[in-house]
């Protein structure tokens, strides 16, 4: 005989137990549906649709004993759903009665979870939060935290089992936050679709988890459309997106494009480089004026009439018709590529018509196609509206950039113009910047695919022709927009969204502020934020929940060996370690660390420019002078990475502190 279970925690425990079996059944019968799909599927289109939407479902439905199948349980006592009792967790699991034993985190009723408060209790009596026991192979449950929403009890941020997952220490690869999302995070995760929102945060609120969680959201609930359409993640370099990469995996979602903005345009090979004015001169929106302008160049009027031999015929097209066409192409202003095909219809209208007439029957399709294939027409279509590749169209501009005087100054035409171009388009050696002008090339030729959504982190630093890059890819869809404008660090980044949003296609979105700081201890913050007033960028200053962690002054004879003896003796904590070091001195701090023996791989050397949107438990920043007289935005960049430790930073500093830093 088996005793009812009484403990509230022996009952989640069997709650679990039933739920990994509900979840074992569900994927092995997607596995059986999957080996059985193609025999079902009617032809090979769907079969192949079918094997890839079931393959995915096998996924999603895999079960890594090591993320707890659901973090949070709601006791409703009010309103529609009175009287029951859903847990919530990663996915959606169901008993064979199809009964649901944990709701999806996305699905409409676990949106309770997040917002509910002792204000709004929207029908929920209790709140449970599980905590749990993540060990090497598996999570076993821990506890629970109840919050009796029905007797005005609320945690808020005071909740332990938050506090306890704000400050588990950090190794490897980001974490998701489904189990503990804030109410103003869950807003913006819910946004809809069709809305496009800007997100201004200070260091270590949330955006990336938030942006993550969005496009998780937004997969969920608009599957059939985010198929089609896509969702891409852009972040600022590929150390950040290998950091991020497995958060969307871990939340079922396997399906989403992340790259950097230099991928997402690449066509061709960077291997050149601009003096700095230079490449800020390629990322200032009046190059796309410029560019469009000289496209337009190509474009000439016809001034003789076009004659077309065909057989004993011969057909004649008069000036005025091809200046005629040659416009009104013009007028509607298609893609360049598309305007030829479109002058070339004409063209051979005109010609059938003739033939036409004059035949009086009507040429079949392939004398229409041999007509666009004469030599006449060919010459014809070759001088009034030339095939241009966006490589050709740069080559041409930067060769000669001497047209734009009516949009460059003379010291900036200069400034463009290439010194010596390359014999050819092929032997041309790109700069990055040149790419970025090659992409804004390539939306005035031809037609871009486009994302139905598209998370951009770290956005503050894209220029404006990056943001019309992504723009030319989210023309029908809508994009979450994170960053945080005293986080710019690029030579262009922007000092006030509503310039971003601008050049991104969608003026007016709206900025929205998070300002509760989930990484960063307060006493780093408090440093942190003496710079705020030096970086002239009107952001609010981030407040921390964390009360823990430990900030500390060195000041140094030499900051080499310094740097080193701290990584030795953040290594007795524990958790990742990060020497993070003035570009010039990373390489030698490498070798100091090393020869120091501290190969251990929680501690790495990272370069002052590669910090951003990282975190470390434990950091030691070294010489913030030289990190400052760096670059144009050092101070900028002294702030990222002040902002990067978890739980203690420490600064060791030969030079004085820059003045900014001082109290
Ligand atoms: N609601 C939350 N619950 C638990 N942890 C959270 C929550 N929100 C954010 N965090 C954690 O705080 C840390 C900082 O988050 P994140 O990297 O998303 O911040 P950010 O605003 O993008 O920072 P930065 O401006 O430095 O790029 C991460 O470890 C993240 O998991």
């Amino acid at each position: 005989m088996t005793l009812p279970l009484t403990d509230p925690l022996d009952l989640e425990r069997d709650h679990l137990v039933r739920s990994r079996a509900a979840l074992a059944r569900m994927r092995s019968h997607a596995e059986q549906l999957f080996s059985t799909g193609d025999k079902v599927a009617g032809d090979a289109y769907s079969s192949e649709t079918l094997g890839r939407t079931l393959r995915q479902r096998v996924a999603e439905l895999a079960d890594d004993p090591r993320a707890p199948l659901f973090f949070g349980k709601l006791t409703f006592d009010v309103g529609e759903h009175a009287g029951s009792r859903y847990h919530v967790g990663r996915r959606h699991i169901t008993d064979d009665a199809g009964e649901p034993l944990v709701l999806d985190w996305r699905a409409p009723l676990s949106r309770t979870f997040y917002q509910a408060s002792a204000r709004d209790p929207q029908g929920v009596a209790i709140r449970r939060r599980f905590g749990w026991a993540v060990g090497a192979t598996e999570a076993a449950l821990s506890g629970f935290e109840d919050e009796h929403l029905d007797r005005g009890e609320e945690l808020g941020t005071a909740s332990r089992i938050l506090t306890e997952e704000i400050e588990r220490p950090r190794v490897g690869p980001m974490r998701d936050i489904v189990a503990t999302i804030q109410p103003e995070q869950d807003v913006l995760v819910r946004a809809d679709l069709d809305a496009s929102i800007c997100v201004q945060g200070a260091p270590g609120t949330g955006k990336t988890a938030v942006g993550l969680h969005r496009a998780a959201y937004l997969l969920y609930a608009h599957r059939e459309r985010l198929r089609r359409s896509k969702v891409l993640v852009l972040g600022p370099n590929r150390a950040f997106l290998s950091y991020i990469a497995a958060v969307l995996p871990a939340l079922g979602e396997i399906d989403v494009e992340q790259s950097t903005v230099d991928e997402l345009i690449a066509r061709v090979q960077v291997r050149g480089t601009d003096a700095p004015a230079t490449a800020s001169l390629k990322h200032d929106p009046r190059l796309a004026v410029v560019l469009r302008q000289h496209l337009r160049r190509y474009v000439r009027k016809p001034v003789d009439p076009l004659t077309v031999t065909d057989g004993s015929w011969r057909w004649r097209i008069s000036v005025d018709a091809l200046v005629r066409i040659v416009d009104d192409v013009r007028r509607e202003d298609p893609p360049h590529a598309l305007g030829r095909e479109r002058v070339l219809a004409r063209v051979v209208a005109l010609l059938l018509r003739q033939a036409e007439a004059k035949r009086g029957d009507s040429p079949p399709e392939s004398w229409q196609r041999k007509m666009a294939r004469s030599p006449d027409v060919r010459a014809f279509l070759d001088f009034a509206w030339p095939a241009v590749t966006p490589e050709e169209l740069v080559f041409s501009l930067l060769s000669d950039p001497s047209g734009a005087a009516d949009v460059l100054s003379e010291a900036e035409i200069a400034a463009l113009a290439w010194e010596k171009p390359a014999r050819t388009v092929r032997a041309t050696k790109w700069s990055a910047a040149d790419a970025v002008l090659i992409d804004e090339a390539a939306g005035l030729i031809e037609r871009l695919p486009s994302y139905g959504h598209i998370v951009i982190d770290e956005a503050q630093d894209l220029s404006p022709m990056q943001c019309r890059a992504i723009a030319r890819r989210s023309e029908h869809g809508s994009f979450t927009l994170l960053g945080d404008l005293a986080q710019g660090t690029a030579p262009w980044a922007s000092r006030d969204w509503a310039d971003t949003v601008a050049h991104l296609g969608k003026p007016g979105t709206p900025v929205v502020p998070l300002t509760t700081g989930f990484r960063v201890p307060a006493a780093v913050v408090e440093l942190a934020n003496r710079l705020l007033p030096a970086l002239d960028v009107a952001v609010p200053p981030a407040e921390s929940l964390r009360r823990d962690g430990t900030l500390r002054l060195s000041p140094v004879e030499s900051v080499l060996p310094a740097a080193v003896a701290e990584a030795r003796a953040a290594l007795e904590f524990e958790g990742s370690v990060a020497v993070i070091a003035p570009d010039a001195s990373a390489p030698a701090l490498a070798a100091a660390v090393e020869a120091a023996g501290l190969d251990d791989e929680r501690v790495i050397v990272l370069p002052a420019s590669l910090a951003k949107g990282l975190e470390y438990d434990h950091v030691v920043v070294v010489e913030p002078a030289d990190i400052v007289a760096a670059e144009e935005r050092g101070l900028h960049r002294l702030y990222v990475v002040l902002t990067r430790a978890v739980s203690r930073l420490v600064v060791v500093h030969a030079r004085p502190l820059p003045d900014a830093l001082l109290p």
